[in-house]
């Protein structure tokens, strides 16, 4: 408001110039009146300084608040809201934010900010000049109804482009991803095509929009100066019939801009208050999901790694049932395989148990706790998991190993990674240790990523351990080791393998068979593989001799 009222002092200082210095010759008012000007700019400066200081603090609240919101709220998701949105729809999450910070921060934030000025200006012109008042009023009914016509995104609370630009990016971001995969399977001209035609619909729409927007701003700035034109052609009138002196008209004139330009400085800015309604939408569905519950306060004991499922269903939000109304006892320790074709559920099952995911009815308790009281970071303390694909993050191999467990010291470390096999080849490396991987682990073979994923289980010592096909990238040799050591582990540990391996499946005390009609048998090796493999006990175990023949307990595991 004080700023408004500043915005004033350009007339009036001309209307006095005319009215007592112009017309009176009077030198020493002059002098005063520039004086009080310059003070009032000051004020004005440092009042405009401190405003938009606020607007670009408000800004930045919003993108610092939002950003802790969306990151914390990200990492609390349950597995399954995570899974249903890709990578590149997270990242333009966080995209969203800065549209909101720049409609909080921009001009439009200062045009809205202006609007009282356009008021106040209306109030001098009626003392000082009424005859052009209704000039100005019909110049703001123009302008006000045009810059609403402009405004269709705000209108219609979507954004063409946004959608489209949205739409672009995850192809990008896809191909991106898949780049190795289209150079070996050689498709590349195929998906080139489709992201072609996607970027030239983005291309199209937004060279239209920004076309109309060009449009809007060139139309506002040639009417202001044509309702300047008809601002003076009143007023000369109202002059000729002595209804308003020459100063008035003069001071006027100046007003007028003051009254249009924060409507007309509308048009151009509205995209930015549409872009940012669409980013609040899409932010706020996000941050109302539900999240997981927050880490206890009162620490529960150690589990022993006794599972017991009552009457568990679950479903997918897609609606595809995997399991349906499942009892069942595992634990604890011991291995414990989990069977079944592909696409049966044993994942499904696998994530059941971690905590990854929760049942749709029933519930799964470990030893005598009922699991959906826990949080994920208490779970993750108790059941560690391998899932089928795991992420490798960029940087030296110890960095992201530490990660895990940052109160490991190197012995532990060592002693995680001789357990997988890992310290074999990182061992060969140049850089040992301090090797450094590109994204996902690039530098490294499947397999051995594999290891340095069991390296990183090791680590974290939970008292069940989730595997799910932890041999599927292995050598003879390494799942060998692999299994002499889940043997060893299982001793005081819960250990739940995902397999296909009828070596690994000869291991196990106790067998699950998910049938993929929502059904799980269960029954020991000897009942369990022969019906599955058609192969009795002994003779499987004959073929996974070299792991069976487990010495005494390795000292490395004696550690864990
Ligand atoms: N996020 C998801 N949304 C919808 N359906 C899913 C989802 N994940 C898996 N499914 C479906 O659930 C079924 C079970 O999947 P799951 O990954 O548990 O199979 P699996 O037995 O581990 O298979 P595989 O041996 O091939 O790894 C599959 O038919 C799959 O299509």
């Amino acid at each position: 408001m004080p700023i408004s009222l500043l915005g004033l002092l350009p007339s009036i200082f001309l209307l006095q110039v005319y009215n007592r210095v112009i017309s009176r010759g009077g030198t020493a008012t002059l002098t005063a009146m520039v004086a009080g000007v310059l003070c009032f700019l000051s004020l004005e400066l440092w009042l405009r300084r401190r405003r938009a200081r606020a607007l670009r603090e408000a800004g930045a609240t919003i993108d610092r608040e939002v950003t802790q919101a969306l990151m914390n709220g990200m990492l609390r998701h349950p597995l399954l809201t995570l899974e249903r949105r890709s990578a590149s729809q997270w990242l333009q999450l966080f995209r969203d934010i800065g549209a909101m910070r720049s409609c909080v921060s921009g001009g439009l934030a200062a045009s809205l900010l202006d609007l009282p000025m356009a008021l106040i200006a209306l109030v001098v012109v009626g003392i000082i000049a009424w005859p052009v008042l209704p000039v100005i009023l019909v110049a703001m009914l123009i302008l006000s109804v045009l810059a609403w016509w402009w405004a269709d995104e705000v209108r219609s609370a979507r954004v063409v482009e946004i959608d489209q630009a949205r739409q672009l990016d995850r192809g990008t971001a896809e191909i991106c991803n898949a780049r190795a995969t289209l150079k070996v399977l050689g498709f590349d001209d195929a998906a080139k095509q489709s992201w072609q035609s996607g970027y030239d619909r983005w291309l199209a729409e937004s060279f239209r929009k920004n076309g109309e927007m060009e449009n809007a701003k060139e139309t506002s700035h040639v009417l202001l100066t044509f309702f300047s034109v008809a601002v003076i052609t009143v007023g000369a009138l109202a002059i000729n019939a002595q209804w308003m002196s020459i100063g008035s008209l003069m001071a006027v004139n100046l007003l007028s801009g003051k009254a249009l330009g924060p409507i007309a400085q509308l048009a151009s800015n509205w995209r930015s208050l549409a872009r940012a309604n669409e980013a609040t939408v899409r932010l706020q569905a996000v941050l109302e999901e539900p999240l997981e519950p927050e880490a206890q306060t009162l620490e529960p004991p150690r589990p022993r790694g006794a599972f017991r499922l009552e009457q568990v269903s679950f479903h997918y939000p897609s609606g595809h049932l995997a399991l349906e109304e499942v009892s069942l006892q595992l634990g604890p320790g011991g291995i414990h395989a989990i069977l079944g074709r592909n696409g049966a559920g044993k994942s499904t099952l696998a994530k059941l148990l971690a905590g990854l995911y929760q049942p749709t009815q029933g519930s799964i308790f470990i030893d005598e706790y009922d699991m959906a009281q826990f949080s994920r970071r208490d779970l993750g303390r108790w059941v560690g998991c391998l899932p089928q694909q795991s992420y490798w993050f960029s940087g030296p191999i110890i960095d992201a190993l530490r990660m895990v467990n940052p109160e490991a010291d190197s012995n532990k470390i060592f002693v995680a990674c001789q357990l997988s096999g890992a310290h074999s080849f990182i061992s060969r490396l140049p850089g040992g240790y301090q090797t450094v991987l590109g994204e996902g682990g690039a530098g490294l073979s499947a397999g051995e990523l594999r290891k340095l994923g069991l390296a990183q289980l090791f680590l974290r010592n939970p008292s069940v351990l989730i595997l799910d096909e932890p041999s599927s990238d292995l050598d003879f040799e390494s799942e060998t080791a692999l299994l002499q050591t889940l043997q060893q582990i299982a001793v005081k540990h819960t250990v739940i393998v995902v397999t296909h391996s009828l070596r690994v499946a000869s291991l196990a005390q106790h067998i699950y068979h998910v049938r993929g009609d929502g059904q799980v048998d269960h029954g020991t090796p000897e009942k369990m593989l022969p019906e599955l493999f058609g192969v009795a006990r002994n003779a499987a175990t004959a073929e996974g001799a070299a792991a069976t023949s487990a010495p005494a307990l390795k000292q490395e595991v004696v550690s864990i």
